[in-house]
């Protein structure tokens, strides 16, 4: 290659950890060079503003602004993502060219042994919706306390108090070498954010050398089950404060994707899953059952409800 292959990306460790894991993963798989490929890390606003409610500050884009800016004007060749925190409509200028292999989906639960060992009235730091709707639901004494931050931050104000415990997605502390941290939580008792765990590649939707260079490393099987999940969030009208949780897995050759709405407050929810082999006529068709059965504070909550 003529210049370096440049690899957009927040600065958070987690972030930087995931751009050379994409790094090294090209460079494999086109017996490149790792100096064939820059990392440019790129400030975002959510990054930028740390002592805020997310919702305060304005809600959608927060992490992926800035690098769409960058890949659309060209400082950047491709941007590096938790597809997590990717928001489901894109623009159109910018397309997902790889999706990589998934790594451990659950949350692991810090700061004691299970959730049923927490201690009456407890304190539990998170900042998402899903994880405090869903703890509420399983123990309604329980405090929620807003906690933000980078992974090893979090994990710090365990230490210092802010809360008695966290729950973390295990896919993170794996990749910042601290998998041995908490407790992972069985997917049965807490069902995943869609797309936890995934790592996405976005090119410019314009740039097919880019579209095949980056299109090498993706998981077909990972793609598959979090364009399902992301299906089901856009046939929900879900947003990034939706209590939503869902996962969609292949087990010989089947798709199952699962899925959770629920209440803010915890004391509402909806379950449901459906197995298949088209994920998005999956993801079409579970959000429809869902909605149709969700009780009246979910309902509240999701819209598009039939009552
Ligand atoms: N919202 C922040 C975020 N985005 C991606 C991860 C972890 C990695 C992943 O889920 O892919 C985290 C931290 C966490 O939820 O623990």
């Amino acid at each position: 290659m003529a210049r370096p292959f440049r690899i957009g990306t927040r600065g958070s460790p987690l972030a930087l950890t995931q751009a050379n894991l994409a790094r090294s993963l090209l460079s494999a798989a086109h017996g490149h060079d790792a100096a064939a490929y820059e990392i440019v890390p790129i400030r975002t606003t959510g990054d930028a503003v740390q002592d805020r409610p997310l919702a305060e500050i304005g809600g959608k884009a927060l992490w992926t602004k800035e690098l769409d800016r960058a890949l659309i004007e060209g400082d950047i060749d491709c941007a590096v993502h938790s597809m997590k925190d990717v928001e489901t409509l894109r623009p159109g200028a910018i397309a997902i060219a790889a999706i990589l292999e998934r790594a451990d989906v659950r949350e692991r639960l810090l700061g004691a042994p299970s959730i049923e060992a927490l201690p009456e009235g407890a304190a539990i730091g998170t900042s998402s919706p899903r994880r405090a709707a869903q703890m509420r639901r399983m123990r309604p004494d329980l405090r929620i306390v807003p906690l933000r931050g980078n992974v090893d931050t979090r994990i710090a104000k365990l230490t210092t108090g802010e809360a008695d415990a966290t729950l973390l997605a295990a896919a993170g502390l794996q990749r910042l070498g601290r998998s041995e941290v908490g407790v992972a939580v069985p997917i049965e008792t807490m069902l995943p954010a869609p797309s936890q765990g995934a790592i996405g590649i976005e090119v410019r939707a314009n740039d097919p050398d880019s579209i095949a260079l980056v299109g090498a490393i993706d998981h077909e099987a990972t793609r598959a089950c979090v364009m399902a999940e992301r299906a089901l969030l856009a046939a929900l009208q879900a947003d990034c404060h939706s209590p939503v949780a869902a996962h969609a897995r292949f087990e010989g050759g089947v798709m199952t994707l699962a899925a959770q709405l629920l209440s803010e407050d915890g004391a509402e929810h909806v379950t449901g899953r459906l197995s298949g082999h088209d994920g998005v006529a999956l993801a079409e068709a579970l959000a429809r059952d869902l909605l149709d059965r969700a009780p009246p504070l979910v309902c509240a909550r999701f819209g598009k409800c039939a009552a």
